[in-house]
């Protein structure tokens, strides 16, 4: 471990498995917004006519287009209807407590203001401005932390980059080349002239052997000690773990961890895609994966004029504004002590179960079974209702005739006890 700078001890994540010293807001946050935004978001999923389906962003790889093409859509990249604020605003009333944006995705192409590339948004695009600049700004001015998506080993631009096969040969590649003059100097810009940054998220390691990782993630630490960096860094050297796509794991899971979903079928923005998951279907994933002990990081994917689709702004307002009522039951929880049910799932404070009633009991009687602690009192969430309950040996009965609401998709009861679980 090394000495750095005002931090009594610089976090080494190869050494110890124990957590980063930062990790507790990522853990409380529970809810993150993901955007996937590049050249592929002007495609909007379409080349030459031809519609693709799912993964917008991966149009040059599904589509095998050749970079002295794919480089020319730059040309025509001019997101004027990008506005920072909207972004961050919309981020605040969804309720999520960081983003993370793609820096640059495995197109090669740089979605900010980079020395090291001519294949950026500053110079070869119209646009001429960076948008990072002022969406970490905007992040920043409401408190809600900000983060990078950097692809560090698939770089379909680059000769020596990972993973374009149809414009060269694999395995005549030098990534130690690609890494030293495009991935390793990018991702300090990015550490360096953004301020802080909550998260780095990677994807997709290659090319480096562990001995490498380990160099090439201390090197970048030393710039922001204080950021966790996602799983994807490879070789174990990430401070939380990411699911696969769209995947969230059957039981509670120890330490800090993600699930990442699409709002839709795809990362990248396709116009022909509008299989959006409804407000309802949000505000259930976000407390199944939180009554596991995991944080939910659901995607938009803005179009090549800098909007996020309406469909993506209506429904993360929505279910914003369900957590505005019941965000106790999901920020700064943990796991549910009691497993899932078939009304729903738990999530766990000190002294309170929170019960995420999805399917409300036909006779309003929701049972918990297996509650050993004694119960002090038990109400709805949303208006404070105090319930009547029972208790028969270690099975809890709740009546909820008096929650009026009844359309919520997510009805949250709170079960006050003594003692710990
Ligand atoms: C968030 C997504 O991440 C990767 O896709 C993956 C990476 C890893 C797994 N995995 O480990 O199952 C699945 C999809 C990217 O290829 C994709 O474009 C998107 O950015």
């Amino acid at each position: 471990t090394v000495k750095a700078q005002g931090m009594e001890e610089m976090w080494d994540s190869s050494a110890s498995k124990k957590e980063h010293p930062n990790i507790q807001w990522f853990k409380d946050a529970k809810f993150g917004m993901f955007i996937h935004w590049g050249l592929y978001s002007k495609l909007a999923g379409t080349w030459k006519g031809k519609n693709y389906y799912g993964s917008g962003e991966w149009i040059m790889n599904q589509a095998k287009i050749p970079v002295k093409d794919y480089r020319k859509i730059a040309a025509d990249f001019n997101p004027v209807n990008f506005n920072a604020e909207e972004w961050a605003q919309l981020a605040e009333d969804a309720g999520v407590k960081y983003m993370v944006i793609t820096a640059k995705h495995h197109e090669g192409f740089s979605m900010f203001d980079s020395k090291v590339t001519g294949f950026d948004i500053m110079d070869a695009t119209p646009y001429k401005k960076d948008p990072m600049k002022a969406l970490s700004a905007a992040m920043r001015k409401r408190g809600i932390r900000f983060g990078f998506y950097y692809s560090q080993f698939q770089d379909w631009y680059e000769p020596n980059g990972g993973r374009n096969t149809w414009d060269y040969d694999e395995s005549k590649k030098d990534y130690q080349s690609y890494y030293r003059q495009k991935a390793i100097p990018q991702l300090k810009e990015l550490l360096t002239n953004y301020g802080p940054l909550g998260i780095v998220w990677f994807d997709t390691p290659g090319g480096m052997t562990k001995e490498q990782t380990a160099a090439f993630v201390k090197e970048l630490r030393q710039l922001q000690p204080n950021s966790l960096f996602s799983s994807r860094v490879g070789q174990g050297m990430g401070d939380y773990k990411d699911f696969g796509d769209s995947e969230v794991p059957p039981v509670p899971i120890e330490g800090a961890w993600e699930s990442i979903y699409t709002h839709n079928d795809s990362w990248g923005y396709i116009a022909h895609d509008m299989n959006f998951k409804s407000p309802d279907e949000i505000i259930k994933l976000l407390a199944n994966v939180a009554s596991k002990g995991g944080n939910l990081m659901l995607n938009v994917g803005p179009d090549g004029s800098g909007k996020i689709p309406e469909y993506s702004v209506k429904y993360l307002q929505r279910a914003g504004a369900w957590l505005k009522k019941n965000g106790a039951g999901i920020y700064a929880s943990t796991a549910g002590f009691i497993p899932a049910q078939p009304w729903g799932v738990t999530t766990a404070k000190p002294g309170k179960l929170f019960l995420h009633v999805f399917n409300r009991p036909l006779n309003d009687t929701v049972l918990v079974p297996g509650f050993t602690n004694a119960v002090s009192n038990v109400y709805a969430l949303d208006g404070a209702v105090k319930l009547p309950f029972i208790k028969k040996g270690e099975d809890l009965y709740i009546n909820m005739a008096a929650v009026k609401n009844v359309r919520s998709p997510n009805t949250v009861l709170v079960v006050e006890f003594r003692g710990t679980p």
